[in-house]
C-alpha cells in the first residue's frame, strides 16, 4: 500500500472546471472531506478547451492561420483564471510553466500547418495540454484556499501501450508507478493529477479515449486501494432512462457495476464503459454526484446493489446505428460466416455493437454505427465476394436510421418471460423490432427499431419495466346519454384507477356525429365536452380513422357509444392497426356473418382486445358468463329471459295503470331507450341481443333467423321520429286492453326471448307467479341459461338491464379488462 490515510478519489470534468468560480467550488467539494482523508483530485481540460483544441487542428491542417488566434484565446483565458485564483508569489514560476505549455503547442501546430498532417500520436500530444494547462491552475487554487497541494501529470503514472486515440493501459506498472509516487508525497497534500493522459514506456505521450479522465480517476482509485472514487458531473446520477426521451426518468440511488457497465455500453451517457473495470477486482464504490448540488446523494455504484422493485433496472438507447444483414440459403451450416464477419470488421477497426443470428442459420445481422456502416458494408462485401459470387450469402446490405433500445438489470437473470414483456410492450407501442439479442449473462435484452420509433420505445420499456405504471389512451366516439355518463364516471374514477391500479389513462380526442377533436396529449375530462365544441374540427370519419391507426398513441382504445353501423364497420381496420375496441354498440355483432367473422379472426390474430359486454343486459355480466361456461366445456341447451331494460320497465308501469304512451316517453327521458326508441318497441334491439349470443355460441346465424314479434306496426319505422312520438297514444288502449287480460287470469305481460335448438325467437307472453319472469322489477333483465352442468336450475344472471349508469359501469370494466390484456 502506498497510503496509510484512507483514499477518496475526486473527478472534475470540464465544466466543474471551466472557471476560476468552478474551481473555487472544486476546492470547497474538496476540502470538505475529512482532514483523516487522503485526497486526490483528478481533472479534465477547463470546460471546451478540447474542442477548441481540436478546431486547432483541424485550422492547422487547412492552413488558415486560425491556430495561432485559437491558442491567443486560450492562453488568455488560462491567464485569467491564473490572475484570480493563483497566490502573488505563485504567479511567476506558474506563468513560466504555463508558458512553456503554450510554447511547446504552438510549435506543434505550427508543425502541422507546414507538413499537412496530423498524426494520431501529435494530435494526442497536442490534446494532452488541456489537462496539462488545467492540473496546476487547480493545486493552485487549492494551495492559495490554504491546503497544501501538487499537480501531477497522469504521463508519469499511467502507462500504455501506443494505441493513440484510445490507449491500453498496463495495469500493472501504472499501479507500481502510481503507489511509488504517491509514497513520496506527504498524505495531506492535495494530489491534482491530469486526466485522459497516459504515456508509453517511452515517454510518448497518449490518451485514453472517451471519458478518459474518469478512466483515470478509476485507474488511480484501483491503484491507491481507494475507500471511494467521486464522479462529478452536471447531473444528479445515473438516471433510469434519458430524461429528454422520458420525463418520468428518475435517479438510481443504487446500481451494481455490472449494470452500470451495461448501460454505459447500451447508450447511457454519464458513464463509459471501462470506468468501472478497474474498480471491480477490489470492490472499490463509485459514486456519481452533481457539482451544481452537492447535497444530492447521487449514484452508488458497487459490486452489490440492492435489488430493484422489478426486475428491470434501466432502459438505454444507442441512435444512428446502421443495421448489416448478410442474408442466404447457403449460410446454413457453413462453419465461420460470422468469426470471418467479426475479424474482417476488427481489423478496420469497426465496432460491432450487436449480433443477432436467425436459428435457421439464413441470416446474420449486425448493428454498427451508422458512421461506420458504409465501410463496414465494404468490408464484408469484399470479405465474402466468393460467397456472393456463388449464391451462397444472397445479399449483404444496410438498414440505415437504426437505434438499439435496451434493458439492462442483473435481476433479470434467469427470470422467464422478461422478453416476451419487451416485445409486447413496443409492439403495443406499435414498435417494429427489426433484430433482437439477449447477453449471455442475461443482464440486457437489446432490441434494434427504426431511429424514428426510439422515444416511443424507451417510454414503453420504462413505463412496462421501471415504473410499472400503464398509460393508456382512450378516445370517446359518441356523447350521448351514455358516452356522457362515462365521461363523468372517468372523470371520478382516474384518481382511484392511477392510485389503485397504476393505470394512467389519458382522454386523446373525442367524436360526435358533428364534431371531432383529436389531442392525442390528453383533454382533461372534466373539460372533454365544451373542448370538443371549442377546439374540434368537423367529424370526418375516414380521416379519424386514419389519425387512430396512424398516429395513435401507445395503448390507445376506441370505445364506440354510438349506435352507428358506419363506426361499427371500421372496427376491423382498428383492430388491424392494434387499437382495441370497447363498445355497446350492438351494430358490429350483429352484421353479416361473414363481417362478424372477419372482426373477430382480426381481434383474435392481432390479439387486440375487442370487447362488447354491455351490447346484451348492459352492465350485467351476461356475455362473460355464457363465455366462462364455453370455457369450461359446458353445453348450452337454452338461453331464456328478458333482454329488454326498456320493455320491462313498460310492462312493469303499465301493470301500475301508466299509458303505453307515458312509459314510452318516461323510459326514453331516463336514458333505458336505444337512440331510436323505435328499435325497442319493434323487438329488433332483443333480436339484436339474441343474435350476439346465439354467434357467440358459435351459430352461423343472421338477423334473418331471428322471428321478432313488434309492439308496434312495422310501418310506423317509415314516419319521422316527432310523429311516431306523437302517434304512441294510438297503442296506449291496445296495450291496457292486454294488461288488463293478463291480470284478469292473474298473469303479466314480459317480452321473451329465447334460443333453443338453433331457433331464435322473442315475443310477448303471459307468465303467471311460478315464472321467474312474474316478479322483474323496473328495467331488470333475467337471463337464464340451462346447460348440460346447470340442467335441473338454470344459472341466473339478473338485474337493471338499460340505463346510463349500469352502462356506464359496464363499460369501464369492459375498459379495465381491455387494459390489463394490453399490460
Ligand atoms: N341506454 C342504455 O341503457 C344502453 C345503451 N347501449 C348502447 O349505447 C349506445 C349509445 O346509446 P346512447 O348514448 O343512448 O345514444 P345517444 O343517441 O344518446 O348518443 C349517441 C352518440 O353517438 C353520436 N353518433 C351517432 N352517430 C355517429 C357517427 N356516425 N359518428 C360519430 N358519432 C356518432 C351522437 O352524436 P350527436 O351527439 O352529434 O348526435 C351521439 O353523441 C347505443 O349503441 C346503445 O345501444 C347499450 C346498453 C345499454
Ligand atoms: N335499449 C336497451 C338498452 C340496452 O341495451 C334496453 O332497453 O335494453
Amino acid at each position: 500500500m502506498a497510503t496509510t490515510r484512507p483514499v477518496r478519489v475526486h473527478k472534475f470534468g470540464g465544466t466543474s472546471v471551466a472557471t476560476a468560480d468552478r474551481i473555487r467550488r472544486v476546492v470547497q467539494l474538496v476540502q470538505a472531506e475529512p482532514e483523516t482523508v487522503r485526497r486526490v483530485v483528478v481533472v479534465s481540460a477547463l470546460g471546451g478547451v478540447t474542442d477548441q483544441l481540436l478546431g486547432c487542428i483541424d485550422a492547422a491542417l487547412a492552413r488558415t492561420g486560425g491556430h495561432r488566434a485559437t491558442i491567443e484565446t486560450l492562453r488568455q483565458r488560462h491567464q485569467e483564471v491564473l490572475e484570480a485564483l493563483v497566490l502573488p508569489e505563485e504567479r511567476t514560476a506558474l506563468e513560466a510553466q504555463l508558458n512553456a505549455h503554450w510554447q511547446a503547442l504552438t510549435e506543434l501546430l505550427d508543425g502541422l500547418y507546414l507538413l499537412r498532417e496530423c498524426t494520431p500520436r501529435t494530435r494526442d500530444a497536442i490534446l494532452s495540454f488541456g489537462e496539462r494547462l488545467a492540473a496546476p491552475l487547480v493545486a493552485a487554487a487549492f494551495r492559495a484556499a490554504g491546503s497544501a497541494a501538487i499537480a501531477l501529470e497522469a504521463t508519469e503514472l499511467v502507462r500504455t501501450d501506443d494505441t493513440f486515440g484510445e490507449a491500453n493501459v498496463d495495469f500493472a506498472t501504472t499501479h507500481r508507478l502510481i503507489r511509488e509516487r504517491f509514497a513520496a508525497i506527504p498524505e495531506d497534500q492535495v494530489v491534482v493529477v491530469t486526466g485522459f493522459i497516459g504515456a508509453t514506456p517511452e515517454g510518448v505521450t497518449t490518451t485514453l479515449g472517451r471519458s478518459g479522465s474518469d478512466y483515470t480517476a478509476t485507474i488511480l482509485g484501483a491503484a491507491l486501494e481507494a475507500e471511494l472514487v467521486v464522479i462529478w458531473t452536471d447531473v444528479d446520477g445515473v438516471m433510469s432512462a434519458d430524461p429528454r426521451l422520458v420525463p418520468e426518468a428518475f435517479v438510481l440511488p443504487h446500481l451494481s457495476y455490472r449494470e452500470a457497465a451495461e448501460m454505459a455500453y447500451f447508450g447511457a451517457k454519464v458513464l463509459h464503459p471501462r470506468t468501472m473495470e478497474p474498480l471491480q477486482a477490489k470492490k472499490i464504490p463509485l459514486r456519481i454526484r452533481n457539482t451544481l448540488r452537492p447535497e444530492a446523494p447521487g449514484t452508488l455504484i458497487t459490486a452489490d446493489a440492492p435489488p430493484p422493485p422489478w426486475y428491470a433496472r434501466a432502459v438505454t438507447a444507442i441512435r444512428d446505428i446502421a443495421v448489416l444483414m448478410l442474408e442466404g440459403a447457403g449460410m446454413l451450416g457453413t462453419p465461420g460466416i460470422s468469426g470471418r464477419a467479426f475479424l474482417a470488421l476488427a481489423e478496420q477497426k469497426i465496432n460491432v455493437l450487436l449480433v443477432s443470428q436467425a436459428s435457421s442459420e439464413q441470416s446474420l445481422c449486425l448493428g454498427v454505427r451508422a458512421a461506420d456502416a458504409e465501410a463496414a458494408l465494404e468490408t464484408l462485401r469484399r470479405t465474402f465476394a466468393f460467397e456472393l459470387e456463388t449464391g451462397r450469402i444472397r445479399r449483404i446490405y444496410v438498414v440505415p436510421e437504426c437505434a438499439t433500445v435496451s434493458v439492462v438489470g442483473d435481476r433479470m437473470r434467469h427470470q422467464p418471460g422478461l422478453a416476451g414483456r419487451m416485445f409486447s410492450a413496443l409492439g403495443q407501442a406499435n414498435v417494429n423490432v427489426l433484430a433482437i439479442a439477449q447477453g449471455a449473462a442475461e443482464t440486457n435484452i437489446s432490441a434494434v427499431i427504426a431511429q424514428r420509433d426510439t422515444q416511443r420505445a424507451v417510454q414503453a420499456l420504462h413505463e412496462t419495466f421501471i415504473l410499472r405504471t400503464m398509460r393508456a389512451h382512450l378516445f370517446l366516439i359518441g356523447v350521448g346519454v351514455i358516452g356522457k355518463t362515462l365521461l363523468d364516471m372517468l372523470a371520478r374514477q382516474i384518481p382511484h384507477l392511477q392510485a389503485e391500479e397504476g393505470l394512467e389513462l389519458r382522454l386523446a380526442g373525442l367524436a360526435t356525429a358533428e364534431r371531432m377533436l383529436w389531442q392525442p396529449a390528453g383533454i382533461p375530462w372534466n373539460e372533454a365536452r365544451e373542448r370538443l365544441q371549442a377546439e374540434g374540427e368537423p367529424m370526418d370519419l375516414d380521416r379519424l380513422v386514419q389519425l387512430l391507426t396512424t398516429e395513435r398513441p401507445r395503448r390507445l382504445v376506441v370505445v364506440d357509444a354510438t349506435a352507428s353501423e358506419e363506426v361499427a364497420r371500421r372496427y376491423p381496420e382498428l383492430l388491424t392497426a392494434g387499437v382495441a375496441v370497447v363498445t355497446p354498440n350492438k351494430r358490429a355483432n350483429t352484421l353479416p356473418y361473414a363481417f362478424y367473422q372477419r372482426l373477430r379472426e382480426v381481434a383474435r390474430e392481432r390479439r387486440v382486445p375487442y370487447r362488447y359486454e354491455t351490447t346484451v343486459g348492459a352492465g350485467l355480466p351476461v356475455i362473460a358468463t355464457l363465455q366462462d361456461l364455453l370455457l369450461a366445456g359446458d353445453k348450452v341447451q337454452r338461453i331464456e329471459g328478458v333482454f329488454s331494460g326498456t320493455l320491462a320497465y313498460l310492462f312493469n308501469q303499465m301493470a301500475e295503470g301508466v299509458p303505453f304512451s307515458e312509459a314510452v316517453r318516461a323510459a326514453r327521458e331516463a336514458g333505458y331507450t336505444e337512440p331510436d326508441p323505435r328499435d325497442d318497441l319493434s323487438g329488433e334491439d332483443v333480436a339484436r341481443k339474441l343474435l350476439i349470443l346465439a354467434r357467440e355460441l358459435g351459430l352461423p346465424v343472421e338477423r334473418s333467423d331471428v322471428t321478432v314479434q313488434p309492439l308496434v306496426p312495422s310501418e310506423l319505422r317509415s314516419v319521422s321520429l316527432e310523429e311516431f312520438l306523437e302517434r304512441l297514444s294510438d297503442w296506449d288502449a291496445h296495450w291496457q286492453e292486454q294488461i288488463e287480460k293478463a291480470r284478469q287470469q292473474g298473469q303479466r305481460l314480459h317480452y321473451i326471448g329465447r334460443i333453443e335448438d338453433g331457433r331464435l325467437a322473442v315475443n310477448v307472453q303471459a307468465v303467471g307467479p311460478d315464472s321467474p319472469f312474474y316478479n322483474l322489477q323496473g328495467t331488470d333483465n333475467l337471463i337464464a341459461f340451462t346447460t348440460t352442468y346447470y340442467c335441473r336450475t338454470p344459472l341466473v344472471v339478473r338485474g337493471p338491464g338499460a340505463g346510463p349508469q349500469v352502462t356506464a359501469a359496464g363499460i369501464l370494466s369492459d375498459l379495465r379488462r381491455a387494459l390489463e390484456q394490453m399490460r
